[in-house]
C-alpha cells in the first residue's frame, strides 16, 4: 500500500467522464459513465464505471474487479472471472455505484506470467504456488489507486462486492469505509473448480463450493 509520510492518501482527480452504452453478448444494455484519472499511483490505466443511479446512491455498491483478459474477454473458463464482471454490471446498475476496472491483469503479475503460471497449473501446481514457483507473490495486488478513485468520485463508504477478504481489508486501511462485504454469486465449472477451491484455502474466499 502506499501513502505519504502523514498517512494520507495521495490526491487523484477525475480527468474525463464520458458516456457509454454497453450490451452484453446476452442483449441486456445499459448506459455506464467510465471515468479515467490522473493523480493514480501506480501510473496505470484504471477506469470506474458509473452505473445505475451511482449519484444517488446513499452507500454505492462498488466492485473492484481486477483485469482478467482471458476471462473477462475471451470468455476463459479457467477462472470465474467473465460472469463475474458480468454480474456485477447488472447488480450494481440496478442499486446505483461503481465498477472499479482494475489493470491487474494476473493477480498483479501480468497476463505473459499468468500464462505461464497456467502452464505449471497444468503439470500440478495450485493458482498460488504457481506464482511462487515463478519467483513473484501469491497476490501482488495493491488497492492504493481503487481507494484513490473512489476519493475522486467523493465516495468515502462504500458495499464492496466481493468475496475477497483482502480487498475489504486494504481499502479499509487507506481510509475506505466499508459498511458491508456483499458476496459475489459462485460461478463454479469442471474446469474452474480447482482455481475456486485455492482462493478458498489461501485467501479465505468466501465462497460456498460443492463438496
Ligand atoms: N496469477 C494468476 N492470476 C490469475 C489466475 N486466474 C485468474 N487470475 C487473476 O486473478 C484476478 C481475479 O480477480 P478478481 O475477479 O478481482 O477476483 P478475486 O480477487 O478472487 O476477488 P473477488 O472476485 O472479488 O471475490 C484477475 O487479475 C485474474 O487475471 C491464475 O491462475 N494465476
Ligand atoms: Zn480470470
Amino acid at each position: 500500500m502506499t501513502v505519504d509520510s502523514s498517512g494520507a492518501l495521495p490526491a487523484a482527480s477525475v480527468r474525463t467522464q464520458v458516456s457509454v452504452p454497453v450490451r452484453f453478448s446476452d442483449g441486456w444494455s445499459t448506459t455506464a459513465d467510465v471515468f479515467t484519472f490522473t493523480g493514480l499511483v501506480d501510473g496505470k490505466e484504471h477506469i470506474a464505471l458509473g452505473l445505475g443511479d451511482y449519484r444517488e446512491a446513499d452507500v454505492p455498491l462498488v466492485r473492484p474487479h481486477s483485469e482478467c483478459l482471458t476471462g473477462d474477454v475471451f470468455g476463459s473458463e479457467r477462472c470465474d472471472c467473465g460472469p463475474q464482471l458480468r454480474e456485477a454490471v447488472e447488480r450494481i446498475a440496478a442499486v446505483g455505484g461503481y465498477l472499479l476496472y482494475l489493470r491487474q491483469e494476473g493477480r498483479g503479475i501480468g497476463l505473459y506470467a499468468k500464462l505461464d503460471a497456467y502452464a505449471l497449473q497444468d503439470q500440478g501446481l495450485d493458482t498460488y504456488e504457481a506464482n511462487l514457483a515463478l519467483g513473484r507473490g501469491e497476490d501482488e495486488r495493491d488497492y492504493t489507486a481503487a481507494a484513490q478513485m473512489l476519493a475522486a468520485l467523493g465516495t468515502s463508504r462504500v458495499r464492496l462486492l466481493t468475496n475477497n477478504p483482502d480487498k475489504s481489508l486494504q481499502l479499509g486501511a487507506l481510509g475506505v469505509e466499508v459498511a458491508e462485504q456483499v458476496p459475489t454469486g459462485v460461478h463454479v465449472s469442471d474446469s474452474n473448480v480447482r482455481y475456486l477451491r485455492a482462493k478458498v484455502e489461501h485467501t479465505g474466499h468466501s465462497l460456498a463450493l460443492p463438496a
